[in-house]
């Protein structure tokens, strides 16, 4: 009996002992974990220049890991793959969309500060871009399904917090302008112009550089909007004119490049802005008056970019129009990967014109905005030289070394003579 209670006692102790390790293995753990998030939440914040590449990938390996992606890959007549990719962070198949927006949100804090903001998603066709960025599509229309909120992406999500963070300000001191925009066989589609009716439909634009080198789309609509239902209601109406076709390897893909630009104006506040400085410059015309108006206000701009993907035509099946649509969805992704080739170099010319979609992104990929690339990796073997592609397209994407990135402030006003 004596035997057995001790016994007990002892099976009892490594039980607490075992709980009390794993406990403390837990809370290290956490701790860890816990610390990996501030410094990827700091190095979001204070990102300068350099552009970010997080990867949402649905395994290749078990053992990618948060940083790392490993392919290893040996079939019959082919030679052996073993390489291994290193990423800001790596997302694998069990993360949700809520895990992949707690890392994007600081860059929305920045956007509020005064920083431009670029997030894009890229990716073979197929490998959850659309899902990363807008969540997942209704099967009738282009829009997404807003019922389920742990579904939603980066888009509506970045929205909501936009508008969280704008809540908690001065009341009047912002307002947000929504515009959406697809490239589309090269040729850039206004999808928020309406027709005579007031009805949707998408009007052909262009794209032009200004005298101060920034890229324009003169008679862009822009829609103001006052919250984040307003704003997805919105976006929903304007995705439906996205062109989208079946492929063999996706039902459901889009044939365009989507830009979804939300352009947060700050007006200046007594803390922001130098009010006695501004009576000192009291404006005595109309155009000083105007100038003196501008100068109280200033714009950031949240680019949200899902590209087209990438596609062998082989794979995909695609015949016709639908080829013709390949063919350019493939050319302004490599141009894409031209314009990052010629900044990392430090060519003297960046070839931003080669074509539309490097042309109207010119000023998040060479200009001033934080830069997040959102890459996703298709789960399938078959896909492995598409997978390494885009694997490819991400570092070389991080050792793009950019100016850097500048924060908008309100000018100082000139004294008055
Ligand atoms: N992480 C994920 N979890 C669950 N489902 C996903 C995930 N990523 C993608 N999917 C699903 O996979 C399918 C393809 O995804 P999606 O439409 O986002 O691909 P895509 O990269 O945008 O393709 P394309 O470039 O051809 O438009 C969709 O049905 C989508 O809901």
């Amino acid at each position: 009996m004596a035997r057995s209670i001790m016994e007990f006692f002892t099976v009892f102790q490594i039980k607490a002992l075992d709980l009390q390790q794993s406990l403390q293995e837990v809370t290290e753990r956490y701790e860890k974990e816990k610390q990996k998030r501030r410094a990827l939440h700091n190095s979001l914040v204070e990102l300068r220049g350099n552009i970010r590449v997080h990867c949402r990938i649905r395994p290749l390996l078990p053992f990618d890991t948060a940083e790392t992606v490993l392919v290893k890959c040996s079939r019959p007549g082919h030679a052996a793959i073993n390489k291994t990719f290193q990423f800001e962070r790596v997302y694998n198949a069990s993360e949700s969309q809520d895990t992949v927006f707690a890392d994007v949100a600081p860059l929305l804090t920045s956007l509020l500060d005064g920083y431009n903001v670029c997030i894009m998603a890229y990716g073979q066709t197929g490998s959850g871009k659309t899902y990363t960025m807008l969540g997942p599509q209704l099967e009738e229309n282009f829009a997404f399904s807003i019922e389920d909120e742990s579904e939603l992406g980066i888009i509506p999500r970045a929205t909501q917090e936009v508008f969280r963070l704008i809540s908690e300000k001065p009341p009047g001191s912002y307002w947000v302008e929504v515009s959406v925009v697809e490239v589309y066989n090269n040729e850039i589609f206004d999808l928020l112009a309406k027709d005579s009716c007031g009805k949707l439909f998408g009007i052909k634009r262009d794209v032009i550089t200004t005298r101060e080198g920034k890229s324009d789309v003169p008679l862009l609509t822009y829609e103001t909007v006052e919250n984040a239902s307003e704003f997805l209601h919105l976006v929903n109406k304007g995705l439906q004119l996205r062109v989208r076709h079946p492929t063999l390897v996706h039902a459901h893909s889009s044939r365009s490049h989507l830009v979804v630009t939300l352009t947060i104006t700050t007006i200046a506040s007594g803390d922001n802005f130098d009010n006695k400085s501004t009576s000192s410059s009291r404006a005595s015309s109309p155009v000083q008056l105007e100038a003196t108006e501008k100068m109280k206000q200033v714009k950031t701009r949240l680019q949200l970019v899902d590209l087209a993907g990438s596609e062998c035509v082989g794979m995909s099946g695609v015949t016709g129009a639908a080829l013709r649509e390949t063919s350019f969805i493939n050319r302004s992704l490599s141009a894409l990967a031209d314009v990052l080739g010629a900044i990392a170099e430090q060519r003297p010319h960046i070839p931003y014109r080669n074509s539309k979609l490097t042309h109207l992104l010119q000023d998040s990929v060479g200009g001033d905005a934080k830069l997040l690339v959102m890459l996703c990796i298709s789960p399938d073997q078959r896909y492995l030289t598409e997978s390494m592609q885009s694997l490819g397209f991400g570092t070389r994407a991080r050792q793009v070394q950019r100016g850097q990135v500048k924060k908008k402030s309100f000018p100082v006003p000139s004294k008055a003579k």
